[in-house]
């Protein structure tokens, strides 16, 4: 898998990384989506430069000229709920992607420190040789990505993944590392190095479903 570490070079990325962060600041949950879908956005810019191109001419009042123009063949597809917000920024970049909607969540056990993942819902277009890009701003254990990734295999073979993300735990990028194709891509913004007992990424940012959303009930 090829890993690209956002963060690992200083810019204007941090700043809205700092923000999610921040215990007083994201309590804000407006501005907490707006970070996140603001990181959306420079991921998805940062992944457009690994995209297939074709020369298209376009048509200015003066002239004419060739530009390289994206393929437009993408599927963005987020994992409910956390995934909204990542989702509408990469969507705010690329104009013409199909969009796919899964949800996975945990399923806590009596033991508080085990889950299952549950997928239930499932609305994906063809995937057949399209480019995948899969969006969850949580890379815990990374179960979520591979269970969803299974249960997207029905919709057809892509013949690009992307993964996006916005933290990670190093275990978590591990898992995927392990499970997705040496030829998928990982674009995550930054990587903590723990995971606490109950998956819960150290320093991380605590619940980001729960931020940006409100808390839930647990099932
Ligand atoms: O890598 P994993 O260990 O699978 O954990 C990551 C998952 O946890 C979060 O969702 P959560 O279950 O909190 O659901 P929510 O979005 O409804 O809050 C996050 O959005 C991922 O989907
Ligand atoms: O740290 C974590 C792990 C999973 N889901 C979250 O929202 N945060
Ligand atoms: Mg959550």
């Amino acid at each position: 898998m090829h890993i690209h570490h956002l963060s690992e070079t200083p810019s204007i990325l941090n700043t809205f990384l700092a923000e999610i962060r921040d215990e007083v600041i994201q309590k804000d949950s407006m501005r907490f989506r707006r970070n996140i879908e603001r990181i959306g956005e420079i991921l998805g810019y940062e992944l457009s430069k690994s995209l297939q191109y074709n020369s298209e001419k376009i048509t200015t009042p003066l002239d004419s000229l060739q530009l390289q123009l994206h393929q437009k063949d993408i599927v963005l597809c987020s994992i409910l709920r956390a995934g909204v917000p990542l989702h509408n920024g990469l969507l705010n970049y690329f104009d013409t992607a199909e969009n796919a909607f899964t949800s996975a969540y945990r399923q806590h056990k009596e033991n508080p420190e085990s889950f299952d993942i549950v997928v239930e819902y499932l609305a994906c277009p063809s995937l057949e040789n399209k480019t995948l890009i899969l969006a969850d701003p949580m890379l815990a254990t990374g179960q979520s990505m591979v269970a969803t990734f299974e249960a997207l295999k029905p919709f057809g073979t892509p013949k690009e993944i992307h993964l996006v993300s916005v933290i990670g735990a190093q275990k978590g990028v591990d898992f995927v590392s392990e499970n997705f194709g040496s030829n998928c891509h990982l674009w995550i913004a930054a990587i903590d190095q723990e995971l606490n007992s109950k998956g819960y990424i150290i320093p991380g940012l605590g619940d980001a479903g729960d931020l940006a959303f409100g808390e839930k009930l647990q099932q």
